[in-house]
């Protein structure tokens, strides 16, 4: 698989030092951009591998404007990207297989010392971390979009997740300037198993007529005091990652309603309109 990575070196601003130095994110987008961001202006060696050329230009550019310059690194393999990791942080397409297909060729690839997190959404820490040998030096690193501007960051231990590597993640989630709390891998772990349900709820509202997409977004802005409303969260988050939630819990939970794959939601991402990153949602931007 041929990839391409951008090698961002640490500003001297740096605060907390911890163990982990050097960082890979994989995946450069919404997400992907966002953690490598933080790690590089905390002081860490960041690559950031990414499978789409022009994502890379994309996520490139939007650290550049942020961090003032960029030293750049083209990868042909997986192997080359992690060879001196400390920790790989996945923020890749919520797909479990695909997900499985990347953890099972960095295993082979990255040294033992190194950690592995996922970034998922809503999938299962362990079960992603089932195809590779080091359940121990695993965990999750739940991430909240825009990544530079939202101080949480959930640490998620499986069972397996030795002391040693929990430790390790929340000393870097406090090296990146975040503020962690420790969930259990339960689906959507802490904020996404009450904020996917409330969006839903939301979209489902729309449908059904009962008030207008900007009503409800005005509605909870005003009357809720959250900083966007439920339908304009559901565009910035992006359909294709919101509705892969909701159909991998629905699937799991067929019983539960509020797992209901919406249907105006599959649209849009038939459609290609995947939310702000695509231009178009509920509603239209400029791109
Ligand atoms: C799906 C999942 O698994 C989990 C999730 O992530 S769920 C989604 C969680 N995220 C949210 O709920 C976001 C809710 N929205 C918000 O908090 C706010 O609307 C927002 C922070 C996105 C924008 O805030 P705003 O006040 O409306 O806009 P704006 O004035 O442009 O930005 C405020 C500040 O954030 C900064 N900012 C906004 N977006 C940024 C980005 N992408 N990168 C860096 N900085 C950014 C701005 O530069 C600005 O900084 P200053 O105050 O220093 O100038
Ligand atoms: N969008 C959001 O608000 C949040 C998303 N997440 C999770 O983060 C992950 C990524 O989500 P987004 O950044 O929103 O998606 P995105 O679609 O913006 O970015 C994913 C990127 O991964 C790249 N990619 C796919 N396979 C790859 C591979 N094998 N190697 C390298 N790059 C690869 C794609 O080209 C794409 O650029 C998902 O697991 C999602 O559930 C977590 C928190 C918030």
């Amino acid at each position: 698989m041929a990839t391409f990575g951008i090698l961002r070196r640490s500003l001297s601003t740096t605060t907390t030092r911890n163990a982990i130095k050097n960082v890979t994110v994989i995946g450069g987008g919404l997400m992907g951009s966002g953690i490598a961001q933080v790690a590089a202006q905390t002081g860490h060696n960041v690559t950031l591998v990414e499978v789409n050329a022009d994502i890379l230009k994309k996520a490139e550019s939007s650290i550049a404007n942020s961090l003032g310059r960029v030293a750049k690194k083209l990868y042909k393999d997986d192997a080359k990207a992690v060879k001196d990791s400390d920790l790989i942080v996945e923020a890749i397409v919520e797909k479990l297989e695909i997900k499985h297909k990347l953890f099972k060729s960095l295993d082979e690839a990255a040294p033992t010392k190194t950690i592995f997190a996922s970034n998922t959404s809503s999938l299962s820490i362990g079960e992603i971390a089932s195809v590779t040998n080091r359940k121990d030096r695993f965990g999750g690193l739940h991430f909240f979009n825009p990544v530079p501007v939202m101080k949480l960051l959930e640490v998620v231990r499986i069972p397996e997740t030795s002391e040693e590597t929990y430790q390790a993640l929340m000393a870097w989630g406090k090296a990146v300037g975040k503020t962690c709390i420790t969930c259990k891998d339960t689906p959507g772990f802490v904020v996404n198993r009450l904020l996917v349900p409330y969006i839903a709820e939301a979209i489902r509202m729309m449908e059904r007529g009962d008030a207008s997409a900007r009503d409800i977004d005005i509605a909870m802005k005003l009357g809720a005091g959250y900083p966007m409303g439920p339908i304009e969260l559901a565009d910035y988050v992006g359909h294709d990652t919101t509705l892969s939630i909701s159909e991998g819990w629905h699937k799991k939970f067929p019983e539960n309603p509020l797992f209901n794959i919406c249907e105006s939601q599959r649209k849009l991402v038939q459609q290609g309109k995947l939310g702000v990153k695509s231009g178009e949602g509920y509603y239209k931007y400029n791109k």
